[in-house]
């Protein structure tokens, strides 16, 4: 892999703060950041209305698309995914092939108590917290094959950042 052109691709459970890391990220690196969702709301509609159309399969098709071409951009770049766009094998090997992979965690009461207030993640909506507990469960593994495992319970998102910069200057 060309080191110029590696993205550091986040991923991990909705509110672990993938969106707003690789922001800081972005600014400290001096690169260009991509969102995956963000792409896929200016080119296809809101996240629900996709869900609420599609379902949920044709979203993960929409996403996995994007990720595909979000990772041949032949630049280094930060990549937010959506915390389910690890649940294809596609998904997580073009992830490793092009990117330095870090995977966001935080406990479930965090998590719940950062999303609980946000209506744009259909599969959380009705009970949060149940949800949360949940989709967890479904997914407690689903995050294990990045390069880094990065607790952000106790951390702020600029400390986070921060981690990761030095995990990456470790490399
Ligand atoms: N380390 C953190 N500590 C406290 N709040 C955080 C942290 N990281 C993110 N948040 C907050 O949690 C919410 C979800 O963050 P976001 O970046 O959208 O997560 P994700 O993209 O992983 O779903 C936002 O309101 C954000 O400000
Ligand atoms: O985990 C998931 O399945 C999802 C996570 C969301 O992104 P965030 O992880 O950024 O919240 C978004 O892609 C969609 O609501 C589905
Ligand atoms: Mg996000």
């Amino acid at each position: 892999m060309d080191l110029r052109t590696r993205k550091i691709v986040l991923v991990g459970f909705m509110g672990t703060g993938k969106s707003t890391v690789s922001r800081l990220l972005a600014e400290q690196l001096g690169c260009s950041r991509y969102d995956s969702d963000e792409v896929i709301e200016q080119t296809e509609g809101t996240i629900s209305k996709l869900f609420e159309t599609y379902g949920e399969a044709g979203f993960r098709d929409i996403e996995s698309k994007v990720l595909d071409s979000l990772l041949e951009v032949d630049a280094r770049s930060i990549i937010a995914t959506g915390g389910g766009a690890v649940l294809r094998e596609h998904n997580r090997e073009a992830m490793l092939k092009h990117g330095f992979v870090v995977a966001l965690t935080a406990d479930a009461e965090h998590i719940i108590n950062r999303v609980k207030s946000d209506t744009t993640r259909p599969l959380l909506q009705g009970d949060v917290a149940a949800n949360v507990h949940r989709i967890m469960e479904q997914r407690k593994h689903a995050y294990d094959f990045a390069h880094l495992q990065l607790d952000t319970t106790s951390l702020t998102p600029q400390e986070a950042a921060e981690v990761i910069l030095q995990a990456l200057q470790e490399e």
